[in-house]
């Protein structure tokens, strides 16, 4: 990884301080597989607007004149030689997403209560229906959608045990929370803007909501349109029961909210648990994801790539909440089924690229390209100092050897202290977006002791300078 960064300027190779370049319009790229550019419209709409130029990335004809690619598929199809990256390009996606977003992956490889649990061999599969008699299972697509309840016998298995199509099987959730006879998914946008410290953020101003077509039927599992989310789905806008109260102005959020306040359920519980579920699968997965990061040895490191995704959840009627999938550059197309989603996905474009530093104003620039007299007066160090009276004094005065000096300036690495300015960038720029890892406020943050088990150093730092930087700044705590 490179060591020293000049804060929002970039290296004078790629981009010399001149008048000339100062105002260089920078460009984007989409790229795709398929001819599907409508699951793009939302975004290429905003980050025109935003001041971007797009130019033309074609799978058969790379190229590298560009300042940030918004990509569907991954980083393994898109093929680039990351060596090759200016300091400044980025990229929506992070190595090693794959842990998280491959749909059998998640379901056989995670710890956590949010994920029912998966199945790849028959034995595993065996075991699991010998301790749980009554238990169902639905079989899922590896790369595809398409979920169907199955029996043990009707998986298709080899003599070696595994299985014979490319599906994996998986708990099915019982007794699922009905609006108006219905079942439904809700569906929430988080974004990671740097693996490592790792920050963690997601859209919590409303809840993203599609309805099974049919009532759900406890008792008859024929139609999968009555308890999976199929093509045949009803968007949370046109269900009446929400309808009712997003045609007043609101969003999809206020009628469930509402809804459980008038049977005296605080809502609280669901964001706690959406909080939860979404913070604990991302620690769990970084240490994996950092490793893939760093084994790509891209020109900048791990700097150039973020990532948004989706992840869907369903409720059970005790209102726990359970990670059917989560979806990489999930599909913001607008139209024609999801008519009303348009401001909402345009919404949660604008203030991600924000975020992670796409949006600025100065010079039609992304934060890569700023030049080094603009940097200085968009963020310095005084923003990222902490702790004075523990670095003016001996021993930090004098030496950096103790690590109660670690947060002082003249003691941190050129790179922690880049980080920290992310950092801080980030938190001054969280819009609609609300910050899950690190926790969200210093109370949370203190006193999660799960959270701080099995930290990196790098990780405990930055969650130490969040802490001192609450006691400088009212807006962290
Ligand atoms: N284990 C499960 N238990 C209960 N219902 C499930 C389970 N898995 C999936 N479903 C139902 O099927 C829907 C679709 O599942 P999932 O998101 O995993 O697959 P998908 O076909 O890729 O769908 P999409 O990409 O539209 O989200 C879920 O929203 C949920 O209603």
């Amino acid at each position: 990884m490179q060591e020293s960064h000049d804060f929002l300027s970039t290296s004078n190779q790629s981009f010399p301080n001149t008048e000339e370049n100062s105002r260089k319009q920078p460009k984007f790229c989409l790229f795709k597989i398929d001819n599907n550019t409508r699951r793009f419209e939302s975004i290429r709409h905003v980050i025109e607007k935003l001041g971007y130029q797009e130019v033309p990335l074609h799978p058969h004809d790379l190229h590298y004149d560009w300042d940030f690619i918004w990509s569907f598929p991954g980083l393994p199809r898109l093929k680039l030689n990351y060596s090759n990256l200016k300091d400044h390009q980025k990229i929506n996606h992070i190595p090693g997403i794959s842990f998280i977003i491959q749909k059998s992956n998640l379901a056989t490889n995670t710890d956590s209560k949010y994920v029912p649990k998966g199945f790849e061999n028959e034995l595993s599969m065996q075991r699991y229906a010998k301790e749980h008699p009554d238990a169902k299972f639905v079989r899922k697509n590896k790369a595809n959608r398409g979920v169907s309840i199955v029996t043990i016998k009707e998986m298709n298995f080899t003599s070696s045990g595994k299985y014979f199509d490319d599906s994996f099987a998986q708990v099915f959730v019982e007794d699922p929370y009905l609006i108006n006879g219905h079942k439904f998914d809700l569906n929430m946008y988080a974004g990671i803007s740097s693996i490592d410290p790792l920050r963690v953020y997601y859209y919590d101003k409303t809840y993203n909501l599609r309805f099974c077509e049919k009532p759900y039927n406890p008792n008859n599992f024929d139609d999968p349109d009555t308890y999976v989310i199929t093509d045949n789905y009803i968007p949370g806008l046109r269900f009446p029961f929400i309808k009712k109260i997003t045609d007043h102005g609101y969003l999809e959020k206020e009628p469930i909210q509402l809804h459980f306040m008038k049977q005296g359920i605080n809502p609280k519980i669901i964001d706690d648990q959406i909080e939860d579920a979404i913070s604990t699968i991302v620690l769990q997965k970084a240490p994996k994801m950092l490793k893939k990061v760093e084994e790509l040895n891209a020109a900048n490191g791990k700097y150039h790539f973020f990532e948004l995704v989706r992840f869907d959840f369903m409720l059970d009627a005790k209102l726990k909440l359970h990670l059917m999938e989560v979806n990489m550059s999930p599909n913001l197309e607008a139209y024609p089924k999801r008519r009303g989603q348009k401001i909402i996905y345009e919404n949660v474009v604008y203030n991600f690229l924000n975020l992670v530093g796409m949006g600025t104003t100065i010079s039609d620039k992304n934060v890569g390209q700023f030049t080094e007299d603009e940097s200085r007066f968009v963020l310095n160090d005084h923003s990222i100092s902490v702790t004075p009276d523990i670095c003016l004094n001996r021993p930090c005065n004098e030496t950096c050897d103790s690590t109660q000096c670690d947060l002082c300036l003249n003691c941190m690495s050129d790179s922690f202290k880049y980080d920290l300015k992310l950092a801080f960038w980030e938190h001054m720029n969280m819009g609609e977006f609300r910050r899950v890892v690190p926790p969200p406020n210093i109370n949370l943050l203190e006193t999660n002791s799960i959270y701080w088990k099995n930290l990196s150093p790098t990780n405990t730092l930055y969650a130490k300078w969040l802490i001192e930087m609450c006691k400088k700044n009212s807006r962290f705590c």
